[in-house]
């Protein structure tokens, strides 16, 4: 094996499997071309945030307004992702692979991101998992259990989500820096499938999350560009659907798409990042501290508002616009079950008629409720026809309007709860979990804990007068930290690495300046 970049640790077979000498060169000349471009951009982005926080607010761009007003469209879509009413979402271990390719969706959304703790085993076995996927007939044997898991006839269509680009592989290190996440996620699902994808009349899918401006998706255009050229590929074998999912990136949807014109295929919705990052972007700013993450719904104007464009712009330029994700998970009591039904039925009623041409789920049990509207309730693959005049007036003001809603200290302890159970579930290699009836993911938890950061900044009252400090924190920190020691019991919260996410938590909340995101300090934690 050659020596392009060093590892933390000797590599197992799956890992040499990976890093073989042909995926080390093209990732290695990719990384060269690619990470210092990266590095300017993430500097942007602090560029940008610096003058948020000085008052300004984001924008539509006066600079680009010609893309915006252009008549142009983005290239035409590949006939297996003109149809993609139902998508289901889920971690790469092998087990939910299977379970999600056999769901009764059209696709399938394999994350190395938001539902994905990146361990470095994780990440490695994910790729394999993909790949076997990819080949077909693939297989599991549960070694709790014993059951067996294979994938049917007609899996649904497979779209990887990379990392985002602010997050480093520590364990692949070249010329002594880690290696932007992305690009080995990018890379090595490109390197083991696209002859595969080819071969069965297909391409090469990605969902891009977090962008934050054009310019990063710039940068990912030419690395799609700079892919296709390597392997004598024709233009556009590559496709991305990219989240808008950061504040300043609603924005610049024209332009992202205008960027990436060549390999986009849709915009997408993440609805939970969206408001992490408007609390993030607006941190500074008094007037926009949200309320209770419970009441922070779809059917908000800023959140409304936001799905209404995104849909407009995509169908205006030839994309499609997908939904998002109801965190609702299915209950094992059925007349609690009847009422998460109703819940996410109300929410995926609420996109189709916004004019989305699909959406998300989070579990195959909830794929009948949602087929009712997806599947059922369009007519033909999509609703790319949908243009609202309407949607004109969506404008600056509508998008930031600030959110009306309580903050109460029940809130903020269930806030409390649900990151520490979070942080301590990714620490232990778990990226996706179920809490208190909910899914919680990495961009659901950033909710939770920036909440309390920015209602501590700005000396927020709860709904009964008492002032949210740091003091008040410290304390329900720990009495919650009680309640959830009693909630999973003694073992589990010795055996699991609660007292680490419990110290994590407690520095990032009580930090003077907002930590970008927890999976940053998390990650130095993590294996
Ligand atoms: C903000 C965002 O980024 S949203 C996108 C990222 N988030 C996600 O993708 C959420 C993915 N969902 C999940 O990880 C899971 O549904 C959880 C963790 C929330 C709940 O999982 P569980 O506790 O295992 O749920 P439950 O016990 O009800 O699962 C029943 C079965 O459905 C399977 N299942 C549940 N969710 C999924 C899924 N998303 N994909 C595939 N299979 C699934 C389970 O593996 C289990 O299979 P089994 O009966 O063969 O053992
Ligand atoms: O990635 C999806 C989100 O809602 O965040
Ligand atoms: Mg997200």
């Amino acid at each position: 094996m050659n020596n392009l970049f060093q590892f933390s640790q000797p590599l197992d077979n799956n890992a040499k499997t990976l890093f073989n000498d042909e995926h080390q060169e093209f990732l290695a000349e990719l990384v060269d071309t690619f990470q210092p471009r990266l590095n300017e951009l993430l500097e942007k982005r602090q560029q940008r945030q610096a003058y948020y926080d000085g008052g300004a607010l984001p924008d539509f761009d006066a600079n680009t307004q010609d893309i915006r007003e252009g008549h142009w469209k983005i290239a035409e879509l590949p006939k297996d992702l003109k149809k993609r009413r139902l998508e289901i979402t889920g971690p790469v271990d092998r087990k939910m692979v299977i379970n999600a390719l056999n769901a009764n969706v059209d696709c399938y959304m394999a994350d190395f991101e938001d539902s994905q703790s990146p361990t470095w085993d994780g990440m490695v076995n994910g790729q394999i998992n993909l790949r076997d996927a990819n080949i077909g007939g693939m297989t599991y044997t549960d070694p709790s259990s014993g059951k067996h898991y294979k994938v049917g006839e007609n899996p649904a269509l497979l779209i990887a989500r990379v990392r985002g680009l602010h997050l480093p592989e520590k364990h692949v290190q070249r010329n002594g820096q880690a290696i932007p996440g992305a690009l080995m996620d990018f890379a090595l699902y490109f390197l083991l499938n696209y002859q595969q994808r080819l071969q069965q009349g297909s391409g090469v899918y990605y969902y891009l999350p977090k962008l934050e401006h054009s310019d990063e998706a710039k940068w990912w255009a030419d690395v799609f560009h700079f892919t296709e050229k390597t392997f004598n590929l024709k233009t556009s074998t590559i496709r991305a659907t990219v989240l808008i999912e950061t504040l300043p990136a609603v924005f610049q949807m024209h332009e992202i798409l205008h960027a990436l014109k060549d390999h986009i295929a849709a915009l997408n919705c993440g609805r939970w990042d969206y408001i992490f990052s408007y609390i993030k972007t607006l941190k500074a700013h008094a007037d926009r501290v949200l309320p209770d993450r419970q009441v922070v719904s779809m059917d908000k104007p800023f959140l409304n508002a936001y799905s209404r464009l995104l849909v407009k712009t995509c169908h205006q330029r030839g994309a499609l616009a997908m939904g998002g994700m109801a965190a609702f998970i299915p209950s094992k009591d059925p007349a609690e079950n009847e009422k998460i039904l109703a819940k996410v039925h109300a929410d995926k009623t609420l996109e189709r008629d916004n004019g989305h041409d699909g959406t998300w789920i989070a579990h195959p049990g909830l794929a009948d409720t949602v087929r009712e509207i997806f599947v059922d309730g369009i007519e033909g693959d999509n609703q790319l026809h949908v243009l609202r005049e309407d949607d004109n007036g969506i404008d600056q003001a509508l998008l930031l309007q600030p959110c009306d809603g309580e903050r109460t200290e029940t809130g903020m302890r269930t806030n409390i709860r649900v990151s520490l159970q979070y942080i301590a579930a990714w620490l232990n290699g778990k990226g996706c979990v179920p809490i208190y009836g909910l899914m919680e993911d990495a961009a659901t938890a950033e909710i939770s804990r920036t909440s309390i950061w920015q209602w501590i900044r700005h000396g927020k009252k709860l709904s009964d007068g008492t002032p949210v400090t740091k003091a008040l924190f410290t304390q329900l920190l720990q009495e919650e930290a009680d309640v959830v020691k009693k909630e999973v019991g003694s073992e589990r919260w010795s055996n699991e690495p609660f007292e680490q996410a419990l110290a994590l938590l407690e520095n990032i909340t009580t930090a003077d300046e907002l930590v970008d995101f927890l999976t940053l300090p998390g990650y130095e934690q993590l294996n």
